[in-house]
């Protein structure tokens, strides 16, 4: 049967950095370490400065055994919200470009109002002659 499992935002997992309360995020997983900080072989400092990102080239990079992946998931308590990770980005982005275009139109309009101007009046001579002909 499958297993339903907790969303945990990345921002959410980073509040917990501290020696008496301590997340790390591994391979899309979360994991409480808080009760295993002071047991874990590679020192609580490691764990700690492994929270609020992806721990999981760190974990991979110490070489960590079987049974130490074993005893991980008693730690895990719920998985990483992926799409939490793309839409902060997303947005800083969008609302960058929006307000780039915003500028860039009030600059062009603010520099060359006299294009727009000459155009209506050419065109209301033009009627005008246009209209006396008939
Ligand atoms: C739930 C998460 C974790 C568990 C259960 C865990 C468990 C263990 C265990 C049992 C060992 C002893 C060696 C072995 O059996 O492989 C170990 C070593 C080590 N761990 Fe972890 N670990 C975790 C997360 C991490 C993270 C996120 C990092 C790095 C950011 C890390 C860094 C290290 C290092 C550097 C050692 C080597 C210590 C040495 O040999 O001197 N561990 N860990």
């Amino acid at each position: 049967m499958a297993k339903l499992s907790k969303l945990y935002t990345m921002q959410e997992a980073a509040q917990h950095n501290t020696s008496e309360d301590c997340w790390v995020v591994i391979d899309g997983k979360v994991y409480d370490v808080s009760s295993y900080l002071n047991e874990h072989p590679g020192g609580d400092d490691v764990l700690i400065a492994a929270t609020g990102k992806d721990a999981t080239d760190e974990f991979e990079d110490a070489g960590h055994s079987k049974s130490a992946r074993e005893l991980m998931e008693k730690f895990c308590i719920g998985e990483l919200d992926e799409s939490s990770l793309a839409i902060p980005e997303l947005e800083i982005v969008r609302a960058e470009q929006a307000s780039d275009i915003s500028k860039k139109i009030v600059e062009f309009t603010q520099r060359y109002w006299v294009v727009p101007v000459a155009v209506a009046g050419i065109s209301a001579v033009v009627g005008f002659l246009y209209l006396r002909k008939k």
